[in-house]
């Protein structure tokens, strides 16, 4: 059987810089474009030209893409000929090959928005396309609020989808802009376009995401014709954001009917890269990656319970509904208090620690997991600290590289010699070494009150890491990167759990916990475990 071709176009650059606190970069811009031509995406939105300087500026030198390069913009305005719309002008002069226009589909907004008897709005939309196809763009009709428009109006609505077919536009596109309908109805309503007189293979979908279902929306419309499918990057856009592409990428690549019945422009290589693609948005975004993401989210192929962990050593399929390594991702087996003696094996082999069923040292370290774990720790997020346990139990720690005999911090807020508001913090670490010697590290940073890494933590991580003697080099590019306090109760008393995440320059990322009555003292004891961590990887022998 031979399979119906659907077309993916990606609006990251523009609804998804409709984003809450997200402004990309004319340089962003194209990083991220790299990112979504290597996905196989067949349309790249890069954004409306005229609009603002980043969007003017990415369009003046636009990258060379395989995806065709769309330029977004609105139909014309009343009062004016599209030939002399400045706003539509901006546009078209980016010479991109495709053009998208957005446009009222709904009564109510035509009267109340534009302020326009509805007439004018169907010329205006057909004279915007008329224009487009004479200059010999591709065009496309983003249909604004088509679906609550058809609702309200439906012999409107489609007079004015229909305005933009008769003038020759290639895609009209159905948008949820308020995103408040849901699958059933969307698949409806696209079904009735095609009725009439649409044909699917010019139909496309752009749903939001507002009631949690923009993916099943577009899957929807695609089930009942649709041939086009807009959506952005991790579903960034307006308000709770877009049909989230890089889930739709991968379910209709991979998930059937989709897979036997659609072709597009992605291959199992490209695919394999999703997870990397949705990463490197995130370090764009300056962002925590969501561990929960489908597919791509680390903690999408991880397995927690006992139970699950048992079976998955079996085979994977019994907890997995694909294999993750299809899309980048890796299988986890994490440590905490819902784990068995599988989950340990399986962890303990990804470590390189090969260890028999049945041995006294797995009941050991299972139960130091779950004694830590009633007493405020959490390991399933703290991979490296879990491994220092399972070491120290295997009798493969006897010595722990250096033992910290007293530390000492003090942060002051206070104006300095220019009288400026700043935030001192000071810290004092020594460290008894194997060899008998001691060694005393001092550092103090000094930072405006709205910088982030001003404190305490940051003055300790420092002092610690300044001179551990023998070990100083192999801890010399330890970073800490992220770290996450919690509240939480060990036995009968509020404590704090501080999970760090640390990184070296080989990329590598770890994380720790520490536990204590005290934010400081909790963040201390998960770098102390954070840098002996990264000993034991350097192959650090006592000295
Ligand atoms: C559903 C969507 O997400 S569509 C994408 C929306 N994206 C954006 O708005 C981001 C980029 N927008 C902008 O930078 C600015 O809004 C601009 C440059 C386009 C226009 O700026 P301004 O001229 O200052 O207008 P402003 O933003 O206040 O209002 C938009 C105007 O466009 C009109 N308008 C809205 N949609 C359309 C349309 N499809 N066709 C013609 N005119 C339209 C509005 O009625 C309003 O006109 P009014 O000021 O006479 O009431
Ligand atoms: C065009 C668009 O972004 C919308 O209607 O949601």
């Amino acid at each position: 059987m031979s399979k119906d071709r659907l077309y993916l176009y990606d609006t990251t650059l523009r609804d998804g810089q409709q984003t809450q606190g997200v402004q990309f970069s004319t340089d962003e811009k194209k990083r991220i474009a790299a990112i979504l031509d290597a996905l196989g995406l067949d349309y790249i939105e890069g954004g409306w030209p005229g609009a603002n300087p980043t969007d003017s500026d990415f369009f003046d030198a636009a990258p060379t893409t395989r995806a065709t390069m769309t330029a977004f913009g609105m139909t014309k305005r009343s009062g004016r000929s599209a030939e002399n719309d400045d706003v539509l002008a901006a546009v078209l002069n980016a010479g991109t090959p495709a053009v998208c226009l957005v446009g009222k589909a709904h009564d109510f907004h035509v009267e109340t928005a534009l302020g326009i008897p509805l007439a004018e709005n169907i010329d205006n939309i057909r004279a915007s396309f008329a224009h487009i196809k004479a200059q010999g763009r591709e065009a496309i009709f983003d249909a604004e609020h088509f679906f609550d428009g058809w609702k309200a109006n439906r012999a409107y609505a489609l007079e004015a989808v229909h305005a933009a077919y008769d003038a020759g536009a290639d895609w009209i596109v159905l948008c949820d802009t308020n995103g408040g309908t849901l699958p059933p109805e969307i698949g409806r309503i696209v079904a009735d376009v095609i009725d009439s007189g649409i044909p699917g293979t010019r139909l496309g979908i752009h749903c939001h995401n507002d009631t949690e279902t923009a993916v099943a929306g577009s899957l929807a419309a695609v089930d009942a014709g649709a041939r086009q499918v807009q959506g952005t990057l991790s579903g960034l856009g307006e308000r709770c954001g877009n049909a989230n592409l890089t889930t739709l990428l991968a379910v209709l690549a991979l998930k059937e009917p989709y897979a036997s019945r659609y072709e597009t422009n992605t291959t199992p290589e490209s695919l394999k890269g999703l997870r990397r693609a949705a990463r490197q948005l995130d370090d764009i975004l300056n962002r925590v990656p969501q561990k929960q993401a489908p597919f791509v989210g680390a903690s999408a192929f991880a397995h927690k319970a006992g139970l699950h962990a048992s079976a998955i050593l079996k085979d994977p399929t019994t907890y997995e509904h694909i294999d993750p390594t299809a899309v980048g991702n890796s299988r986890v087996v994490p440590m905490s208090n819902q784990a068995g003696q599988s989950n340990l094996r399986q962890r303990l082999a990804e470590a390189g620690l090969e260890v028999e069923r049945g041995d006294p040292a797995l009941a050991a370290m299972l139960e130091t997991v779950k004694t830590r774990e009633s007493e405020g720790y959490a390991y399933d997020g703290a991979q490296a600290s879990f491994e220092l346990i399972a070491r120290t139990e295997l009798g493969l720690m006897e010595h722990k590289f250096f033992e910290v005999e007293r530390y000492r911090v003090i942060s002051e807020r206070r104006r300095n010699a220019r009288g400026e508001l700043v935030i001192v913090s000071e810290a004092v670490v020594t460290v008894a070494l194997p060899d008998g010697t001691q060694t005393t590290s001092f550092y103090q940073n000094e930072n405006p009150t709205e910088q982030q890494d001003a404190g305490p933590v940051n003055a300790l991580a420092v002092a610690l890491s300044k001179d551990l003697g023998p070990y100083q080099e192999m801890i010399a590019d330890w970073r800490l990167v992220d770290f996450k306090v919690r509240i939480t109760n060990g036995g009968t008393e509020a404590v704090t759990r501080v999970i760090i995440d640390s990184e070296d320059s080989t990329g590598r990322r770890w994380s720790t916990v520490g536990v204590s009555a005290n934010i400081v003292d909790a963040s201390f004891e998960a770098m102390v475990d954070a840098i002996r961590w990264k000993l034991v990887q350097a192959g650090a022998r006592p000295c």
